[in-house]
């Protein structure tokens, strides 16, 4: 496999602005679906078989609109979904997204439940809190909530970036570690050392805008929506 980029914080934000500008013209609901749908696709890859119900905490940005529709796959692949989402955002895009995992009979739970009874009643976190655009200390009240997730044993699927960790130097504020990581479109630096379960999914990056960019992904077999990138899978060793 050739070797992977890791995007700086920058460029993932320069990257994400070209493909939703006038050039390639993606809407961000389009690519939001398809990094929605390749979290789930992931999720179900590596948990088939959760026989407790999966709980999704939503943050206020894009990160937390791909866990709303990842969300609403995961109902149709059978899942039994609920989502903590403390901090809704008042734009239309994020109404609908509620209005649709409502409609999958999703239900919104009103605080984070304790780590007893996630134990008890969780077999899956999935953390959409924040992606690439988090910066700085974490304000109220996700604070509270990422502390709650570094004393979880409920394993954690993280979406585009383990939420909290710098999206450059990684996990300097000794957060939770996911034990799967999706990373979308391309994996950001701060993702670099992390050993886990690693896949990547977004499959939506036009061949011009890869050569534009002069950015290399693996590539995806057949109709995947994902391709295992974790450090001990055998396929990626050269
Ligand atoms: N082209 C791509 O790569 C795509 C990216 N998408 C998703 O979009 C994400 C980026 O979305 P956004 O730019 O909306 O940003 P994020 O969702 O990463 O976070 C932005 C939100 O977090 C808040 N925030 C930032 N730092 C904080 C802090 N220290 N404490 C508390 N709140 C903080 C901001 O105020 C803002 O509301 C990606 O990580 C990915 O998940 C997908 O939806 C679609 C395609
Ligand atoms: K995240």
């Amino acid at each position: 496999m050739k070797s992977i980029k890791y995007l700086t914080q920058h460029e993932a934000i320069v990257m994400d602005q070209l493909l939703m500008g006038d050039k390639y013209k993606f809407p961000t609901e389009s690519l939001m679906e398809l990094a929605g749908l390749s979290v789930a696709s992931i999720i179900q890859k590596v948990y088939p078989n959760i026989s407790k119900k999966v709980l999704t905490i939503c943050g206020p940005g894009n990160n937390g609109g791909d866990g709303l529709v990842a969300s609403r796959h995961l109902v149709q692949f059978g899942y039994d979904v609920e989502i903590f989402y403390p901090k809704k955002t008042d734009k239309k895009l994020y109404h609908d997204l509620v209005c649709q995992c409502k409609h999958e009979d999703i239900k919104f739970l009103g605080e984070l439940p304790d780590n007893s009874l996630l134990s008890k009643e969780y077999g899956l976190i999935v953390d959409s809190i924040f992606g690439y655009s988090f910066k700085g200390d974490i304000r109220a009240p996700f604070d509270k909530i990422i502390e709650q997730l570094s004393k979880t044993d409920v394993p954690i699927a993280s979406v585009d970036m383990p939420s909290g960790w710098d999206v450059e130097a990684g996990n300097i504020k000794n957060l939770f570690t996911p034990a799967l990581l999706i990373s979308l479109a391309a994996p950001k630096k701060g993702a670099e050392s992390f050993e886990g379960i690693h896949y990547l999914g977004g499959r939506f990056l036009p061949k011009e805008f890869l050569r534009e960019t002069n950015l290399t992904i693996p590539k995806y077999n057949g109709c995947d929506q994902f391709v295992n990138i974790s450090k001990n899978n055998n396929n990626n060793k050269n």
